[in-house]
């Protein structure tokens, strides 16, 4: 029983009413079926006039059927856009299932027949129509297409575009748009659509009669048969109908099969999880393989084109592959007016509030979106001006989404490949190009797999693979992990800040994250109300925010500086300093692979006020927590029913032996606490109070600056010891 009769969310009445609606439609059924000479169906089949017209029927059933989709599907997408006059054609595509049989094989009769509109012409020529077997199957056509286009315009109307959108961005022409993923994506709607039409074709009557006529073994279909038959023997006519309806319950059986299956594998996509599909243990454990240097079986290089080693992501950083993005990002009726400049091989991260106008920068750059007054330029290319507006295709841009947004009816390999077949290349070498490119994002085992059959985590894994394939100059993200927990994120931030590192495109990274910034962006463009309202190198913009959001962005604890780690802690292997001369903070990298790599790198240590415990000064906290501050209380304000205490961090007697010295010492360290009032008082703190601070290393989070393997504060003689 379904789910919601057994929880009785259906009242009592439907039952009744639902009863009566299958026994109407049953009964007459049950009542033909009792009368039929079932012993006798062989013979009757087997004699001339029956076997000719069931033949006939299925002939001629088969070319209408072929009719209304080579016809009908190209119809469906015309009439599920929005243009001039589509409403009218709808209309007008309809009104066949309205019309009685006989009027529309009277429509066909005074336009198709001898004397009809286009008939007569045709006669001129010596080809006649009426009363013949291609008027069976222009009647059968004209009555049975529309069913064909009112399943598919519906499918078509509701479809998500966003496939399409990402296909564009990976260079596929409308043509393999329409093929690979536009009817693939309704295909239960084709199947659907087209066995109705068939079902409509087969029972077939009036129409057939007026404009095509009884001829045997000419136009005389099963319906008409049946119906001569009932005149002169009623138990031929019942014999032919249990035939008809037997086909006619083949014809429903399998469309409801095509519709159960699609829709199945449509809900577990929807859950994203389903029995065999990994686990959260063994996403884990591809992360893990993904983020190990070493685990070279599961992992390949971070450009799968590229050796992955420090020596060669320096190479790459001193020749950026990207190019230079010049726009103007006018759209009037979003309310956006934005100028945008990036230098090659920069990753712009994109700041703003919900509705500020980040995503319309995207679509517009992108192609996606028509801004009236919009210029686009990309390296040498004009993209976007007064008279030019080159195609998403031909942009050669990657763009990756919030969503996955994974074709469903492609494996894992071909969705990577895709744009690369888009673009030409033949698909062995393809395929090829896209098992590095999984290989290179930990989902080399996933090849085989269709997307519902994917985590999450894994199915943004795929889908960076996919946008990176075609190794595109200009990267746009637009929130590609706003999605994912706190681990897929992570890992997705590593893999993205590995490749870019190696292949220095240019990036544009829509976020609202601070650890995005922090670990993937050189330069911060803030918008709000659709306009710029602060830019610049990222850690400028981070640690001297200049605007109330970005200072709120920006309200999470910092310290950028060098990473080192404690050789004398091989029990804690993510464990990480951050080393700002003379204040350091111990905290946790995503990964042990990541612990190694940050070591001596330039670093940024981030934990929100809320990880930051307050001492009496001179008490020494229980435990053995790793970070203990000596501190000044320099700012007290009201936080909801919480108080933010801003601390200035005292400069440390001694540096900790294992820190290295850095070249630009920071001044101060400003830091900033949520406790509760009741803390505040108990604490007795006012401006002056000196107070610990104790932060648990878990709560800081440990990642690399975009910059992070040219440290730009290193004395120069470590610079040389790295
Ligand atoms: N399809 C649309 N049609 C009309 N207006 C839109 C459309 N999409 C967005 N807008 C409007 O354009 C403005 C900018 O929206 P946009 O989606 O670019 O903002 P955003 O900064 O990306 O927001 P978020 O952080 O919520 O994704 C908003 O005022 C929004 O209401």
């Amino acid at each position: 029983m379904p789910e919601n009769l057994r929880r009785g969310t259906v009242p009592a009445w439907l039952y009744l009413l639902a009863g009566l609606g299958l026994a109407a439609l049953a009964i007459p059924l049950v009542g033909l079926g009792t009368r039929v000479p079932w012993a006798r169906i062989g013979e009757i089949m087997a004699e001339g006039d029956a076997r000719t017209a069931l033949w006939l029927s299925l002939k001629t059933c088969l070319a209408s059927t072929v009719l209304a989709v080579v016809l009908g599907i190209p119809t469906s997408v015309l009439l599920s856009g929005s243009w001039r006059g589509v409403k009218i054609a709808r209309i007008l595509v309809l009104l066949p299932m309205a019309l009685p049989p006989v009027v529309a094989g009277l429509a066909l009769l005074q336009t198709f027949g001898r004397r009809g509109l286009i008939g007569s012409w045709l006669d001129a020529i010596g080809i006649q129509i009426g009363f013949t077997t291609t008027a069976v199957i222009m009647a059968q056509t004209f009555v049975s297409m529309p069913f064909l286009v009112v399943a598919l315009q519906g499918a078509l109307q509701v479809r998500e575009k966003g496939h399409e959108s990402i296909a564009a961005t990976l260079g596929a022409g409308p043509s393999r748009i329409l093929g690979r993923v536009t009817l693939p994506l309704v295909a239960p709607a084709i199947a659907q659509g087209t066995a109705l039409a068939l079902a409509r074709s087969l029972g077939e009557f009036g129409a057939t009669l007026t404009f095509a006529g009884s001829l045997t073994g000419v136009t005389r279909t099963m319906p008409l048969e049946i119906y001569l038959q009932r005149e002169t023997d009623p138990d031929i006519a019942l014999a032919l109908a249990a035939v008809l309806i037997v086909v006619a319950i083949l014809v429903v059986a399998i469309t409801a099969w095509q519709h159960t299956g699609t829709t199945r594998r449509a809900a577990i996509s929807d859950d994203d999880q389903l029995p065999g599909a990994d686990t959260g243990a063994d996403t884990a454990a591809n992360t893990a393989a993904a983020d190990t240097p070493d685990a070279s079986h599961t992992r390949g290089p971070a450009s799968p084109e590229s050796v992955d080693g420090p020596g060669a992501k320096t190479a790459a950083r001193t020749a950026p592959r990207g190019r230079a993005i010049r726009a103007h990002i006018a759209v009037p009726e979003r309310g956006t007016d934005v100028h945008l400049d990036v230098a090659p091989g920069d990753v712009v991260a994109l700041l703003g509030r919900n509705g500020s106008g980040k995503s319309t920068c995207v679509q517009v750059m992108s192609g996606l979106l028509e801004g009236p007054g919009s210029t686009v330029r990309i390296g040498e290319r004009v993209l976007d001006d007064a008279t030019t507006h080159v195609p998403t295709r031909d942009r050669g841009i990657a763009l990756l989404a919030q969503r996955p947004l994974l074709l469903p009816h492609l494996s894992v390999l071909d969705n990577v490949a895709f744009g690369l077949r888009a673009r030409g290349h033949r698909t062995a070498a393809a395929r090829a190009r896209a098992r590095r490119e999984l290989t290179a994002v930990g989902c080399a085992h996933l090849a085989e797999r269709r997307p519902f059959q994917l985590s999450g985590g894994q199915a943004a894994r795929v889908s960076l693979a996919r946008a990176l394939a075609t190794d595109p100059a200009v990267v746009f993200l637009d929130e590609p992990m706003a999605a994912l927990d706190v681990d897929a994120a992570a890992a997705i931030r590593s893999l993205l800040a590995r490749r870019f590192a190696a292949t220095r495109p240019t990036v544009v990274l829509v976020t609202h994250n601070l650890l995005d910034v922090a670990s993937l962006a050189t330069h911060v463009v803030v918008l709000d109300d659709g306009h710029v309202i602060e830019q610049g190198p990222a850690p400028e913009i981070l640690t001297h925010p200049r605007t109330e959001f970005t200072a709120a962005l920006a309200g999470m604890n910092m310290l950028i500086g060098r990473a080192y780690r404690d050789d004398a802690e091989p029990a804690d292997p993510h464990l990480v300093t951050i080393a700002a001369d003379p204040f350091a903070i111990t905290g946790i990298a995503d990964s042990e692979a990541d612990a190694r790599e940050l070591a001596s790198c330039r670093a940024v240590a981030l934990f929100p006020p809320s990880a930051v415990s307050l001492y009496p000064a001179g008490t020494e906290p229980a435990g053995s927590p790793r970070n203990v501050l000596a501190t000044r209380v320099v700012g007290i304000e009201s936080a909801g029913r919480l108080a933010r205490i801003t601390l200035d961090v005292l400069r440390p007697e001694a540096r900790t032996a294992a820190a290295p010295r850095t070249a630009a010492a920071p001044r101060t360290w400003r830091l900033s606490a949520d406790i509760t009032l009741g803390s505040v008082r108990a604490l007795g703190i006012e401006v002056g109070t000196p107070l610990v601070a104790v932060i648990k290393a878990a709560e800081v989070s440990v990642v690399k600056t975009a910059d992070g393997s040219a440290p730009a504060d290193m004395a120069p003689s470590e610079a040389k010891n790295r």
